[in-house]
């Protein structure tokens, strides 16, 4: 179960709405996937006119919860503007705070996001900030009061995967709060990784839109999340320089 504020939740994969070839690859890669939170960009949504279209309606939504992101926000008080968008959209409280600092890297304004977390968290939102992979400025968020921390693995679309493991792992071991690993996520093997570390979730978004295959490659992501969480929860074995024999071998003449 994971749980972020009054949220519960049996799906650990988060995903992201754009980018898919059409609505209906689209449509059946989210069922597939079984994810239970689709995150979007609320500038590039229309949420206020019923005239235009929506692929939430043809998502049926209702299904799902909508985390909607600052997207596009540079700075803390055009995010708090975002989410208050689409708080009176009456879509959802829980927000994705997005402040970006470079257009270049894509990568989060440290310390932007910091004051809008504290701005949202103050106006009742329940505040899960994208953050870069600095493990001090994840206990400040934490101290703040955030309710996840979503640190990126990478930036966003690179494919990358978690670049900085020990970074991430630091995070995932401090923290009291779910952490989702969030961007950069470029294959299955990513997100069994960021798993295996013990993050409570893994937001995607362009490895499954992008791919070849968007429907089978949101299939793979969700036995990832499952395997790598089993992969967590068994205990891997420690790492050795040296062999040890898989059967015993005391008792053997050589
Ligand atoms: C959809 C969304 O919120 C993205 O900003 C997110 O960070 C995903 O990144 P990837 O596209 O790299 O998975």
């Amino acid at each position: 179960m994971l749980k972020i504020g009054s949220y519960e939740f049996q799906s650990r994969l988060l995903l992201g709405t754009g980018k898919f070839p059409d609505f209906d690859i689209q449509k059946k890669a989210v069922d597939i996937s079984e994810t239970e939170i689709l995150t979007f960009a609320v500038r590039r949504m229309n949420i206020f006119d019923p005239e235009q279209p929506n692929f939430l309606e043809k998502l049926d939504a209702k299904r799902f919860t909508l985390l909607p992101n600052t997207a596009g926000a540079k700075t803390a008080e055009e995010a708090v503007r975002i989410a208050k968008l689409a708080k009176a959209s009456g879509l959802c409280d829980m927000i994705k705070v997005e402040v970006i600092g470079d257009f270049t890297t894509l990568l989060p304004d440290p310390v932007e996001t910091l004051k809008a977390s504290e701005m949202l968290l103050e106006e009742g939102f329940t505040v899960l900030p994208y953050t870069s992979d600095d493990v001090l400025l994840a206990r400040k968020l934490e101290e703040l009061g955030v309710h996840a921390i979503m640190p990126g693995a990478s930036p966003i679309g690179s494919g990358l995967g978690i670049v900085n493991p020990l970074n991430m792992s630091l995070i995932i071991e401090q923290a009291n709060v779910p952490v989702i690993v969030d961007a950069g996520i470029g294959s299955p093997a990513d997100v069994a990784i960021a798993m295996e570390l013990g993050a409570d979730g893994v937001l995607l978004n362009t490895a499954v839109s992008g791919a070849k295959d968007p429907v089978k490659m949101a299939e793979a992501m969700k036995l990832a999340i499952q395997a790598g969480r089993l992969g967590f929860e068994a205990g891997r074995i420690p790492k050795k320089r040296y062999a040890t024999a898989s059967s015993p071998l005391e008792g053997m003449s050589v």
